[in-house]
């Protein structure tokens, strides 16, 4: 049968360690059902996104479906941005972050449901120095956690732990100038998170006024914190003190490190060290297909 209506699958393979087949088999079925056109695009690691444009731009589906974790569901929503299409998510990454904290389902069967569905929401970015954030980006101690991470060997809760202790060890607070519209604040400071949604993938909520939808986007400033007051937080066993954090919503701010550069990583994917950062809300980045 022909169909109008269709939609791209971008499928990583190595996402998450897990075979995909039951993936593929599963979204042939439901876009049958639901009669779907449905191409299939498995990335490779090398211009993924380059190619996504070009399928979009040819294809032109009403929607595209990813499966991967929070790395690939980003490059394809910078990849369709502006091309009109719905972007769905099946959650098949490691963490999942970005799916847990936009409360879509993770089960596949679900979550394919949702995707193929009427329903959406157009959330926010965050563009810092041009690049794009969906969901948390810090500077300072978290990002320098992220290097160490995605650089030491071993995988999983105890790979995590070990790079945490290492992490607490490495790390000294910062001096910091945060100028956003209404303010300027200096401080000394543990870590500065930019904040378009609430928790990270530990499950850590680090901004219960989040709204990925409402034009703005928090910062979150987190002065000291005794190291088991720190280990609890980076291991998701509490959530940030209010006492020693500050929040503001904002829709642009530009953070100056002061004695110092520091690390800096976007949703979960380490960047480098900085001296700055200029970051500013994009309303109604992408719309996102929501159960
Ligand atoms: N066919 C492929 N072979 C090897 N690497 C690939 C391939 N396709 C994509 N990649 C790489 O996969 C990475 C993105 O992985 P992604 O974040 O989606 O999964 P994950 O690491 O399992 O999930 P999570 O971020 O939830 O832990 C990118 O670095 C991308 O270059």
């Amino acid at each position: 049968m022909f169909s109008e209506r269709k939609v791209l699958l971008v499928v990583n393979p190595i996402s998450g360690g897990t075979d995909k087949d039951e993936i593929f088999e599963q979204a042939i079925e439901a876009a049958k059902n639901e009669e779907f056109d449905l191409r299939i695009y498995q990335t490779t690691g090398d211009r993924d996104a380059d190619q996504i444009c070009e399928l979009v731009d040819h294809v032109k589906p009403e929607r595209v479906i990813v499966a991967g974790g929070d790395g690939t569901i980003s490059m394809v929503a910078q990849a369709i941005h502006g091309r009109g299409p719905v972007l769905g998510i099946l959650p098949v990454g490691s963490a999942n972050g970005l799916a847990v904290d936009f409360g879509l389902p993770t089960s596949i069967p679900d979550a394919l449901k949702a995707a193929l569905g009427e329903n959406f929401v157009e959330i926010d970015a965050v563009s810092i120095n041009g690049e794009i954030s969906l969901h948390l980006s810090d500077v300072g101690l978290n990002a320098l956690l992220v290097k160490n991470y995605e650089q030491g060997e071993s995988r999983g809760k105890i790979g995590y732990a070990r790079e945490m202790l290492k992490t607490l060890g490495e790390h000294h607070n910062f001096e910091v100038r945060i100028t956003t519209p209404q303010e300027v604040i200096e401080t000394d400071v543990m870590i500065v998170i930019i904040a378009n949604a609430r928790k990270y993938g530990t499950g850590v909520s680090i901004n219960p006024v989040g709204n990925i939808s409402d034009g703005f986007f928090e910062l979150v400033i987190a002065r000291k914190l005794d190291f088991i007051e720190t280990a609890k937080v980076l291991t998701g066993n509490t959530d940030f003190n209010p006492e020693i954090m500050q929040i503001i919503s904002v829709k642009k701010a530009l953070i100056e490190c002061l004695d110092r550069d520091m690390h800096f990583q976007i949703d979960g994917e380490y960047i480098g060290e900085i001296k700055s950062l200029e970051a500013e809300i994009v309303e109604k980045y992408i719309k996102i297909a929501v159960p």
